[in-house]
């Protein structure tokens, strides 16, 4: 597999904080066998279904502050119910501000340094990627400062889609505690045995991603399907998070989701995490379980749904 053998793998990624950055750059030229996943998690790029009956095209949020976004707002309910995953153009983030948070989630000495958070590799979402959260602070904060207005603008409109009373401080509530990560795919040498990141929902209420060139982020449509969200230059993908289906009493959709590794490239993408802070009591709007008919989840403090 080249120059590291099996036995010190755990101590060069992790121990060591070298990731799988550095892994590749030891010439490594086989998956070491602890990034084999079982074959039902791999990813077959051959089995992927047209996104087209599911994926919308970006839907454009100019205008989304004004009085007249109605259209805008039922488009995206519409696809926070259908698929719960859609891209946006027209967002607020600035091409200058998207390219410094793409370039610094690529900078070597963040990829390096972030390797020590990789700490179990063996569960099903770990993959072949460093998943991080520290960014080199002016980036991410000019990529959320960029990001807010389209934050509550999304998430008002995803509430207050649900056709219940939404007070300005619920929706405050809900979108308090923003988390910009970081995901660094270096390039895998077999791609086909393993994942970049394994099938999960997000657990915020919603998740803004900024995603490179590469592609390979795959989102289930039904059982056993995927279907991939093409990279589109210039747009974000937006997708609903677990909180969110929650408060919606299970209408707007978390979907699963996950990413196979390029053999050639590498790949960078940037969420930001928008979620309740820990102590936030979570659970449908009130007056939905009574319009619904049903009640979908019990409430619970955000804090136990992170940690429980
Ligand atoms: O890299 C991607 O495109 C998605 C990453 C992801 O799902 C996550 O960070 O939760
Ligand atoms: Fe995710």
């Amino acid at each position: 597999m080249g120059v590291i053998d099996e036995s010190q793998v755990f101590e060069f990624v992790v121990k060591k904080g070298n990731g799988v950055k550095g892994l590749t750059d030891s010439g490594l030229t086989s998956v070491p066998p602890r990034y084999v996943h079982p074959l039902e998690e791999r990813i077959d790029r051959k089995k992927t279904i047209d996104a087209s009956p599911f994926l919308g095209p970006p839907i454009n949020l100019a205008g989304l502050e004004g009085e007249n976004n109605g259209a805008i707002a039922n488009a995206l309910c519409k696809a926070a119910t259908k698929l719960g995953f859609f891209q946006v153009v027209n967002h607020g983030v600035s091409v200058q501000v998207m390219e410094r948070v793409k370039h610094a989630a690529l900078t070597r000495e963040v990829t390096r340094m972030e390797g020590l958070l990789e700490h179990d590799i063996h569960e099903r979402r770990r993959g072949y990627a460093v998943m991080a959260s520290r960014m080199p602070v002016h980036a991410a904060l000019d990529y959320l400062k960029g990001a807010n207005k389209m934050i509550y603008g999304i998430m008002g409109s995803l509430l207050r889609g649900l056709d219940v009373e939404v007070e300005d401080s619920a929706l405050s509530l809900h979108t308090e505690a923003k988390a910009v990560n970081m995901n660094f795919y270096p390039p895998c040498p077999n791609p086909e045995l393993t994942v970049g990141v394994g099938r999960h929902s997000d657990l915020a209420a919603l998740t803004i991603l900024l995603q490179d060139d590469i592609g390979g982020l795959y989102v289930k449509v039904e059982e056993n399907g995927w279907i991939e969200i093409p990279p589109i230059e210039g747009a974000l993908v937006i997708n609903v998070g677990d909180t969110l289906e929650i408060l919606s009493n299970g209408r707007h959709k978390s979907a699963e989701h996950r990413v196979i590794a390029s053999s050639t490239q590498a790949r960078v993408s940037v969420p930001i995490f928008v979620s309740p802070r820990p102590q936030t009591m979570i659970g449908p709007l009130s007056g939905l379980p009574e319009k619904d008919g049903k009640t979908v989840y019990k409430h619970l403090l955000f804090f136990w749904r992170v940690h429980g």
